[in-house]
């Protein structure tokens, strides 16, 4: 139908959009040698196919492999959640029989590294050429990927460099299964030695992180006048320099300019790293009103010991300042456990949810 601005305008209708289309998710299998085959088989079930249009990527013949392994020796309850990727939509990477051979369930690989490097290089051209709305994406190794002679921090960084995108950041969601209640926790640095964090981290580091914060929590949760919490580095955010300085020479002055930049935001901090997580902990089984709708922890183990400890079967890692949405669960390749029917679904489940969700509020954002 004409929308009625357009009526007898002489300009052609602009297409009107359809909020009610299903996002087009690509699902990546992640290391063949890990868990990642079978977190997707359990994970992509009815209802979620109901919302979302998936297709999965990656070899074929490996996850038919892994799909005819797991329902020989899985029970009968863990087998039924299991999808055949036959009735699936497959994009098919199939890197040849010589390296499939080469890939030997539980252990990391040049040849496994390769072909999760080449699934997901692979997603990321077809979501930029307009595919797919969002990436959700089984774990790698990242020692696979190195063996393979790809050097990269993790999935993340080859998002970033394919998208061309200089400002981005790892957050990771976890909605509490007892109320509801979003755990949201942005990391300033990720993957890099602990000597080297206090280094790194800087006042124009620390500005890009927030801004990206503020903005995701805008566009992405529809929260306008966030309350944030931002960690301090040292124990008890320095103990007024006694017991480091990084609060008092350089986080606090910047936090202070930054509550004059964002006066719609609530920033608290340094709040010391041991007590940041008290309340967290509190809003994820009970009552929530005193709890921040988002955490900004300064290291990886800062802000991940919380978040797996309250949520490692549900938290979902979320790349953001991409021009396409990435999730992913949180947890690794589990090499210990690949190929034996215990691999949880959950977290998978989780990430996938939330990609509907987000591709969901982009669209609605843009119309
Ligand atoms: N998104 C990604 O691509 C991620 C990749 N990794 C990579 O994974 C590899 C292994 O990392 P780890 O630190 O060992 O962490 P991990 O998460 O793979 O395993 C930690 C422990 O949790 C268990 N576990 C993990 N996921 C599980 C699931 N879905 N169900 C049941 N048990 C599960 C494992 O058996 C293991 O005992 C590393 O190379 C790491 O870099 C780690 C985290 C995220
Ligand atoms: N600890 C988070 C993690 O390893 C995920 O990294 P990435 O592969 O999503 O960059």
């Amino acid at each position: 139908m004409t929308p009625i601005s357009q009526a007898n305008s002489g300009v052609a209708p602009l297409p009107v959009a359809d909020l009610t289309a299903k996002p087009r998710l690509v699902v990546t299998l992640g290391d063949a040698a890990g868990i990642g085959p079978e977190v997707v088989l359990r994970a992509v079930n009815q209802r979620l196919r109901q919302q979302a249009e998936i297709t999965l990527i990656g070899d074929r013949t490996l996850c038919h492999q892994t799909y005819e392994q797991l329902r020989t020796i899985a029970s009968a309850e863990s087998t039924a959640e299991l999808t055949d990727p036959d009735t699936l939509p497959f994009i098919d990477l199939a890197i040849g029989a010589e390296w499939n051979r080469a890939i030997q369930t539980g252990v990391g690989s040049a040849a496994s590294g390769e072909l999760s490097f080449r699934t997901l290089q692979t997603a990321i051209s077809k979501t930029l050429a307009g595919e797919f709305d969002g990436i959700v994406t089984a774990p790698i190794a990242k020692s696979a990927w190195l063996a393979a002679g790809h050097r990269y921090p993790g999935q993340t960084e080859l998002l970033a460099e394919m998208a061309e995108v200089a400002r981005f950041g790892m957050l990771f969601v976890a909605r509490s299964p007892h109320n509801g209640w979003a755990l949201r926790t942005l990391l300033a640095t990720t993957h890099i030695p602990l000597r080297t964090v206090a280094d790194t981290l800087s006042s124009s580091l620390m500005t890009v992180k927030l801004e990206l914060l503020i903005d995701c929590l805008k566009k992405d949760f529809g929260l306008r006048q966030p309350r944030i919490a931002i960690a301090g580095l040292n124990p008890h955010s320095g103990e007024q320099g006694q017991l480091g300085d990084e609060e008092k020479s350089w986080l606090l002055p910047w936090l202070i300019q930054q509550r004059q930049r964002f006066p719609q935001a609530q920033l608290d901090g340094p709040v010391p790293p041991d007590t940041l997580w008290v309340r967290p902990g509190q809003a994820w089984h009970g009552a929530h009103s005193a709890a921040h709708d988002a955490y900004l922890a300064l290291y990886h183990d800062q802000g991940l010991i919380p978040v797996k400890l309250l949520a490692f079967d549900r938290a979902v890692n979320t790349t953001i300042g991409l021009p396409f949405i990435r999730t992913s669960p949180d947890h690794g390749t589990a090499f210990d456990i690949a190929g034996q029917g215990l691999a949880d679904g959950t977290s998978m489940i989780a990430a996938i949810e939330l990609a509907i969700e987000l591709c969901r509020q982009r669209l609605a954002n843009r119309h």
